[in-house]
């Protein structure tokens, strides 16, 4: 393995007596996609706010490019290079398409948010943008309000909107859930080529697409890492089979 970007250690984190994260350690090499997959309540989605800093961990430690951001606030940890992706509810629905992703790469140079109007009409935005749009396949609906998109089109806008920002690593939560097959594989297509340009760690109950995409996995029971190897040794390995997989 090459020097990891993401080492998470002990990480612990409590609701009530239920432990979503218990002493969970697995590290992420820089430029891979990383899968996060178990059962329902196996603490995935604990462990993606804990790492993007809207949960504050109990006890343990993350270390992202070389610093530790355990108590780093969400924003830090963004400007650092550390994004979740945006939530289809974060899109402004009245907005084109190009608009959305405009917005995106404003708060890439610097700007908040706030400044809706200018980054509407912003032509120093929009040929980024567009850029953006084309390399997610959206290139035909730069001037279609978000409202109009398909499902699919919404989540492929969404990633289109965090690329913007440039991340150095994405924390991407089922980005093909509510998908159909064709657009599953579609973002399929989007996702592969981002290897080695972004490190990604990916959350996804579609086992053939964690499968087919991720170069190394993390198979979470009750909050602690039970095996973090290459697909095949996962896929192989009795544990997760007993606890998780079955017989796929
Ligand atoms: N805000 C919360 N308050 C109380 N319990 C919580 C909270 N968030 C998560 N939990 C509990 O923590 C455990 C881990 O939940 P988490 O949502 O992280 O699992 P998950 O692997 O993402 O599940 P799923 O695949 O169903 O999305 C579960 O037992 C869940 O009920």
């Amino acid at each position: 393995m090459t020097e990891p970007i993401l080492e998470v250690s002990g990480l612990t984190k409590f609701f009530g007596a239920v432990a979503a994260s218990d002493a969970l350690t697995f590290a992420v090499e820089r430029g891979s996609i990383h899968g996060l997959i178990g059962p329902n309540g196996a603490g995935k989605s604990t462990t993606i706010a804990q790492l993007s800093g809207e949960l504050r961990p109990d006890a343990g430690r993350i270390r992202f490019a070389g610093a530790d951001i355990t108590a780093w606030p969400v924003h830090r940890r963004a400007h650092a290079g550390l994004q979740r992706s945006y939530q289809i509810t974060s899109l402004f629905p009245d907005f084109t398409a190009a608009e959305n992703v405009a917005l995106a790469v404003q708060a890439r140079q610097g700007h908040s948010f706030r400044f809706l109007a200018p980054a509407r009409r912003t032509p120093s935005l929009r040929e980024p943008a567009l850029a953006v749009l084309g390399r997610l396949g959206l290139a035909a609906k730069a001037d279609e309000p978000a409202s109009r998109l398909g499902h699919g089109e919404q989540r492929q806008l969404e990633l289109a909107m965090v690329l913007a920002t440039r991340p150095t690593m994405l924390l991407l939560d089922e980005p093909t859930a509510g998908m159909s097959r064709t657009e599953s594989r579609r973002m399929m297509g989007i996702l592969r080529p981002l290897k080695g340009k972004v490190t990604i760690l990916l959350v996804e109950h579609d086992m053939d697409v964690v499968f087919a995409l991720a170069d190394a996995i993390t198979v979470l029971v009750k909050g602690k890492a039970i095996v973090t190897g290459p697909p095949a040794e996962v896929r192989a390995n009795e544990d997760v089979r007993r606890a998780y997989l079955g017989n796929y």
